[in-house]
């Protein structure tokens, strides 16, 4: 069976003036018609230029150098960019993280969504106005109404979110990609928009391939989650079992880093040191130097993604996969790590410390 999205050896490097950055290296992954797939790693992992790939985003001085990004089995590297760019408008949704920043100031929310039913659709204006008021309003927006004739810089943060939502779904597609859609927001915010893009995913019928960097989003909204570390895909599993039983180190290094209810750390816990520099990756294991169960056989083999049951290769269409060379070699020490869960699932930082309000004060604003 043929999924919704196919990536495959996907490889995107940059030229820059340091050196070539391979930011995406040899990555394959699917994702299933309806369901919702994170993405996850730390910032510079390659996650947002591997979204970027499929939407032939990535300009100077990127390229994509190798892969294929199947979508309903058609290559979108191979189309031409006026074929493309229909496919991003009418089949492929998007939200960036800043919801501002994706709006253009100069028109009102209202327009940009009709204009965008009108010229993807064939709407006339007034049907497209019509059907962008009723998104408005299912989106969470009070008073749609009015609000369509808002400007950008008149609405909260959540509130451009909410509206991008809704551009982004103007033209029932068939998968959206979030990339970070709520890191700019306030922590209550956030979980609003989150509960708000997963109710819509199952109501629409759209998958979505959500992008973030906290493994407690991803827990809270995903069906299964690929975890990226310096190019390559490190893990892939239901969420549950990557929850419960990550079977990557580093999976298990940004599990500490959820906090917990009753968590009264002032700092979160974080995987000791930083993101290799994709110019020149470590030798081996790209993750060995910040491995506390690294053993000298890390430094020297470079572990493949397989089947941590079996050791074999992973395949496309298998939903658990981890490259460590526990799985195929056996590290003597074994990974010693256990994961302690006793907050609820995803569950993400707030409580009565929240941050709260930059976003308040703004008459009917559901995110205020
Ligand atoms: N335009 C560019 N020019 C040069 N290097 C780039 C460019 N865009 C991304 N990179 C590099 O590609 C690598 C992956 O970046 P990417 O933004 O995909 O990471 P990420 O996991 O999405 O992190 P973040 O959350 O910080 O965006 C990084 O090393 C980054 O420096």
């Amino acid at each position: 069976m043929t999924a919704l999205l196919e990536v495959e050896d996907l490889t995107v490097r940059f030229y820059t003036e340091e050196g070539v950055v391979t930011a995406v290296d040899g990555l394959s992954y699917r994702v299933e018609a309806g369901e919702t797939f994170g993405v996850v790693g730390e910032s510079g992992a390659g996650k947002s230029v591997a979204a970027l790939s499929l939407l032939g985003l990535i300009d100077d001085p990127g390229r994509v150098e190798r892969g294929e990004v199947r979508f309903k089995g058609e290559d979108l590297l191979s189309i031409d960019e006026f074929a493309l760019r229909s496919v991003r408008g009418d089949e492929i949704g998007v939200v960036f993280q800043d919801a501002r920043a994706a709006l253009n100031p100069v028109y009102t929310v209202g327009e940009q969504i009709a204009e965008t039913i009108e010229h993807h659709l064939g709407y006339e204006p007034a049907a497209a106005k019509a059907r962008a008021i009723r998104l408005l309003d299912r989106v969470g927006i009070a008073d749609p109404e009015a609000r369509y004739a808002a400007y950008p810089h008149e609405l909260s943060g959540g509130m451009c979110q909410r509206a991008t939502i809704a551009m982004a779904l103007s033209c029932e597609p068939d998968l959206i990609v979030a990339d970070e859609p709520t890191t700019a927001l306030d922590v209550t915010v956030e979980a609003r928009i989150l509960e708000l893009l997963a109710e819509l995913a199952d109501e629409f019928d759209v998958a979505v391939q959500l992008v973030s960097h906290d493994l407690g989003v991803i827990a809270g909204t995903c069906d299964r989650a690929m975890v990226m570390y310096a190019g390559r895909a490190v893990e892939t599993a239901p969420i549950e079992e990557l929850y419960y039983d990550p079977k990557h180190p580093y999976t298990a290094g940004l599990m500490s880093a959820i906090p917990r209810i009753g968590d009264d750390r002032d700092r979160l816990e974080t995987v000791p040191g930083t993101m290799p520099d994709l110019i020149e990756v470590p030798s081996g294991c790209r993750f060995h130097p910040r491995c506390p169960f690294a053993e000298e056989a890390c430094a020297r083999t470079d572990p493949a993604l397989v089947d941590p049951e079996t050791g074999e290769a992973a395949t496309f269409d298998d939903d658990r996969a981890a490259a460590c060379l526990e799985y195929t070699e056996g590290l003597s020490g074994g990974l010693d790590y256990s994961v302690e869960v006793d907050g609820e699932r995803g569950r993400k930082r707030g409580g009565p410390d929240a941050e709260a309000g930059r976003d308040a004060g703004r008459e009917g604003d559901p995110d205020a």
